[in-house]
């Protein structure tokens, strides 16, 4: 990796590992290094570890695609601590897709298209919410992240309350996500050294202890209202539901349940957190773009005011392209983080010139290296998006301006739901719960930027719209449409 272009480092503590992860706003370096280096670049990390930066699409479907990369150690950490060791993300191999196969039963187009009533319901909900604030400036992430951990409590149990302390906790956890301060970057740095003092670092870190408490809670709730489920089927007394809980309960074969009880309540901590987190996240984007877009806000509306009654979402031209522009330009998971597990050899879309001036289609990569799966630059590539990549513009994909190829992940050439044996399970249900809220909120109220408002991006496992003083915050005016007042 050493020969492959790459920025200079500030340091050899660091490395440029503060400039990539903690910018004054997510991507500032990143998308302009893109621009200098091309789609794949090498920064160091601390105590000069060399990294890859990689947006080229050859190379991030076969990362993607490929057994021989995992997540990076604090990620994989993170993940046993907040959803656990047998829950999806952590899991590898022939065990992970057993359980992705037995999940899969809740994420078809047809088990996803029984939740919209149950989504306009929570939109329309989110709506009232407003309403009380029509008039004001607010700030929407709360009411998103209400409305999309509703939505991610009707898909895994088919509705309910959750106790107070665990939405509490659920709400606020990705913003406290590790490694987003010098001496956690620093802790990664010695962690990727020395493993064991990581895992032991783990256990006083006060960001893992949030993510362990939201697990051990979630475990609880989820065996609970599995074990209810369970009761009432055996005793034929309800009448099951669509939810995925209900689903997995009666998905057998022969006499047997396709996933034990552990193994389905091991996934209820991954399947709200990740299942409500990055959902609000794009929406608060969404909103925010919309309220900078007013031209495109208003004739959006007046797209959505033509349909009425049972709406079929997928049908809506500008709806579509706008939830396609938000999710391209805002990827939750921007960038994620890889480790080879054993030695690989990347191939390239393009030859790239190494500094000792040998051109190359391929690198090689050894066990340990780390690679950043640059999603956000990924889709900011004007070879696939066009000259105007880096501007919000959802016409674009009316236009039919947008790179045709093969494609990675699941939705529109998107990677913003990953792709390969990881792919997010939730990308369908996911659109439709944009689709829905989305309507709701712009039928109803108008939305603009207040004066001066800043809005910076912060990068905590996910990406976070923040004020200057890093709180997660879209500030707008809202105002209620004349004829829905
Ligand atoms: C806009 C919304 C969403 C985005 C952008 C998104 C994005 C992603 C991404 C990028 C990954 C791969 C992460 C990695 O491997 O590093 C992922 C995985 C995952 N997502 Fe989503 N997601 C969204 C909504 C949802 C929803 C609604 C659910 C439903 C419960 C969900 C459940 C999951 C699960 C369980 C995984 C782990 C899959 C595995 O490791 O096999 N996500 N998602």
């Amino acid at each position: 990796l050493r020969t492959i272009p790459g920025p200079v480092s500030p340091s050899w503590i660091y490395g440029n590992m503060l400039e990539f992860m903690l910018p004054p706003t997510y991507g500032q370096n990143e998308f302009a290094w893109q621009k200098i280096y091309g789609k794949v670049y090498r920064i160091r990390g601390c105590f000069g570890q060399q990294r890859l930066v990689i947006s080229d699409p050859l190379a991030l479907g076969h990362i993607i695609k490929s057994p021989n990369f995992h997540h990076a150690q604090r990620k994989a950490e993170a993940n046993i601590a907040l959803y656990g060791a047998r829950s999806i993300p952590s899991l590898q191999g022939e065990e992970h897709r057993r359980l992705r196969a037995g999940l899969s039963v809740g994420f078809t187009a047809a088990a996803v298209s029984e939740y919209q009533t149950a989504l306009e319901r929570i939109a329309a909900k989110a709506s009232d919410e407003l309403e009380a604030s029509s008039g004001t400036v607010i700030n929407v992430c709360p009411m998103l992240g209400n409305a999309a951990l509703s939505a991610a409590v009707e898909l895994t149990f088919g509705g309910g309350e959750l106790d107070e302390e665990l939405v509490g906790d659920i709400l606020k956890i990705m913003p406290r996500w590790p490694g987003q301060s010098k001496s956690e970057i620093l802790i990664d740095g010695i962690g990727a050294r020395f493993p064991i003092f990581f895992r032991a670092a783990t256990l006083y870190l006060r960001s893992f202890k949030l993510l362990r408490q939201v697990q051990a809670q979630a475990i609880r709730v989820g065996r609970q209202i599995l074990r209810e489920k369970a009761a009432a089927m055996e005793s034929g007394s309800v009448d099951m539901g669509h939810d995925l809980y209900s689903r997995l309960l009666s998905n057998t074969s022969g006499n047997k349940r396709k996933l034990t009880e552990d193994e389905i309540t091991a996934q209820t901590s991954i399947l709200l957190v990740a299942g409500h987190e990055t959902t609000a996240t794009t929406l608060a984007f969404g909103l925010l773009e919309l309220a900078r877009n007013p031209e495109f806000q208003q004739r959006l509306r007046e797209e959505l005011n033509t349909r009425q009654g049972n709406i079929a979402y997928d049908s809506l031209p500008l709806l579509n392209a706008f939830v396609k522009e938000v999710l391209r330009v805002y990827p939750a998971g921007a960038m994620r983080e890889r480790v080879a597990l054993r030695d690989d050899i990347i191939p390239l879309s393009e030859e790239i010139v190494t500094t000792t001036g040998q051109h190359i289609t391929q690198i090689s990569i050894r066990k340990g290296d780390h690679v950043a799966l640059a999603l956000a630059s990924y889709q900011r590539l004007p070879s696939l998006w066009g000259d105007d990549a880096d501007v919000f513009n959802p016409y674009r994909w009316i236009e039919d301006r947008v790179h045709q190829g093969e494609a990675i992940g699941p939705y529109a050439n998107l990677l913003s739901f990953f792709g390969g044996p990881h792919v997010c399970p939730g990308w369908r249900f996911a659109v439709l719960e944009m689709q829905v809220i989305l309507s709701a909120l712009i039928r109803k109220f108008s939305f603009t930027v207040p004066e001066d408002e800043t809005i910076l991006v912060k990068f905590a496992n996910t990406i976070q719209p923040t004020d200057a003083s890093g709180q997660k915050c879209v500030r707008l005016c809202v105002a209620q449409i004349p004829e829905h007042v």
